[in-house]
């Protein structure tokens, strides 16, 4: 089976890639397998210097075809806030945090006015080529409470009007085919068999 890197230390987002690339026909490899004691600092001020970043990075120090993810939620009534920060809102990777923080700045905002939108860039960038990015979004509202036990992140308070669930009561499979993630990893897939041929 063919492997695809993703410079990631997320095993939320790794199994939203595996839900999408597993039927592609493609192993997902992590920094957990290839690269386990990396940490990158993401320096950069928007989603796409940060992807990119993080793609090169790998892909220099492996000598291969590396995906990096970068993503976050933008919410309208906190000026696009977390953003770019969203990893470490309240807390490093303290999802619960996180989430708390969010419901705690909007307490008291209408529900016309939660709405929000995940927002995700991948960057592809491999030893000799010129690194392409990609960009996804999924539209919805912050919940006033967290509902489901699916994904990571603030997935327990972001409702997907088009499905009337909250993102954390989907399945890996159904949250592919709507996600931030999803838009962008199909928009890269068919870019994706002639990048990998190029290394094999
Ligand atoms: O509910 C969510 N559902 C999602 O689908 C989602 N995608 C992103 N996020 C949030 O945005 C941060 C990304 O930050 P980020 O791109 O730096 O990734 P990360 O630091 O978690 O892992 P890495 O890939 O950098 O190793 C994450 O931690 C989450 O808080 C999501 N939350
Ligand atoms: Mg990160």
């Amino acid at each position: 089976m063919k492997q695809v890197v993703i410079a990631t230390k997320n095993k939320g987002k790794a199994k939203d890639f595996e839900a999408i690339f597993g039927p592609l026909g493609f192993e997902v490899v992590t920094l957990f397998d290839v690269a386990p004691d990396l940490d990158i600092e993401e320096t950069g001020t928007t989603f796409e210097e940060n992807a990119i970043l993080k793609a090169e990075t790998v892909a220099k120090l492996l000598g291969k075809i590396v995906i990096a993810d970068d993503s976050g939620l933008q919410i309208d009534a906190l000026n696009g806030e977390p953003g770019v920060y969203s990893a470490r809102y309240a807390g490093d990777h303290d999802d619960e945090a996180n989430m708390q923080k969010v419901l705690k700045n909007l307490e008291g905002v209408k529900v016309e006015e939660r709405t929000a939108r995940f927002y995700c860039a991948l960057a592809i960038a491999g030893p000799n080529q010129v690194t392409t990015t990609v960009f996804g979004t999924c539209e919805g509202v912050i919940l006033t409470e967290k509902r489901g036990t699916n994904g990571f992140g603030y997935d327990p308070i972001f409702f997907v009007p088009q499905l009337n669930k909250a993102m954390a009561e989907l399945t890996p499979a159904e949250k592919g085919a709507i996600s931030h993630r999803g838009n962008a990893i199909r928009l890269l897939a068919d870019q994706l068999p002639t990048w990998v041929s190029e290394v094999e």
